[in-house]
């Protein structure tokens, strides 16, 4: 390993290869057939041994390389001393040069928000293009860094096709391992919640006047196809999306120039005290971003406060 890179890069790099081990295990999970489904209350709130075992695997690796860092993940499980932390480091990012404004911080400077298995409902019925891996990092309360794993694209690609895929990125860097169609214009797709929607969410949807409206699972998932233009914003009016399911996706987003704000179009921040809920939604965008912030209807601003 090189010692040179920043801490941010080598976070990162550790971060893509604890990610692909993770997607393995997940694929592992499923192929047994045996989930481990566990409802935690409320709107299909899922939990599976893949989630657990995940968020395990990536805390445990994580902290045994940088012991300061600060972790925050979804199932909050105890450590897991068993866990196999030789990950190692991915070398497509080490070999990559840090922005400036990062190159002097500190792994105790740095907020690791884990999403272990985002669109677990989705896991659940089988629907594994939606289901992601999300590993995000925040500094001064802003996302600047993360990593998507889907750990089932090309599942439906045939037996030669290779399955799985992972996405990084870093504000000031740019973002890899993506690929994008651009949209034609004037189209407006908008993709939302397929497992957690209400009347609020469906009021926004309609008062923006959409081409179409997709519904899947996933924050990453739904991120990662308005970055790629299958979609042209991602809109979610409710405050049950947390903060580890939109770190990562935020900032490969800002890393690639769009944007993830709640629904007044103001920041989300990820400190490491902060409240978990996104009480005031999610709008993500690649490009054009004020111009559906301003679609949002006023009850929708009402009813969700920052
Ligand atoms: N009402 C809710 N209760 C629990 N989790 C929610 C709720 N709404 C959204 N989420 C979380 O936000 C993510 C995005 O939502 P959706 O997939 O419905 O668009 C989901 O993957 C889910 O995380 P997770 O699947 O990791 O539990
Ligand atoms: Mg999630």
């Amino acid at each position: 390993i090189n010692m040179s890179s920043s801490v941010i890069l080598r976070v990162l790099a550790a971060s893509v290869r604890i990610a692909d081990k993770s997607a393995s295990l997940v694929r592992e999970i499923m192929s047994s057939g045996e989930l481990g489904i566990v409802d935690k209350g409320g709107q299909k709130n899922l939990q599976t041994k893949a989630d657990t075992s995940v968020e395990k695997l990536i805390r445990a690796s994580l902290l045994s390389l940088f012991p300061k860092l600060n972790v925050i993940g979804e199932e909050d499980e105890a450590l897991d001393a068993t866990a196999d932390a030789k990950a190692g480091f991915d070398d497509d990012v080490l070999n990559k040069s840090s922005p400036p404004e990062y190159s002097k911080l500190t792994e105790d400077q740095i907020v690791v928000w884990v999403d272990p298995l985002d669109g677990t409902a989705e896991f659940t019925e089988g629907l594994l293009d939606h289901v992601t891996i999300l590993i995000g990092f925040a500094v001064n309360g802003e996302a600047i860094g993360g990593v998507i794993n889907q750990p089932f694209y090309n599942y439906q690609a045939g037996s030669q096709a290779k399955l799985g895929r992972t996405i990084w990125g870093l504000v000031g860097l740019g973002a890899f391992g993506w690929n994008r169609s651009e949209p034609p214009t004037g189209r407006r797709i908008l993709i939302t919640t397929r497992s957690h929607s209400n009347e609020l969410v469906n009021l926004c949807l309609s008062s923006m006047s959409p081409t179409a409206v997709e519904r899947q699972g996933g924050a990453g998932n739904k991120a990662l196809r308005v970055i790629e233009g299958e979609a042209d914003a991602y809109v979610f009016a409710s405050p049950g999306c947390k903060k580890w399911d939109t770190c990562a996706p935020e900032a490969i987003l800002r890393a690639v120039g769009g944007q993830l704000t709640d629904v007044h179009g103001s920041k989300i921040r990820y400190d490491k005290d902060i409240k978990f809920p996104n009480t005031g939604g999610v709008i993500a965008t690649y490009r054009d971003h004020q111009t559906i912030i301003n679609l949002v209807p006023q009850k929708v601003r009402d009813e969700l406060k920052s």
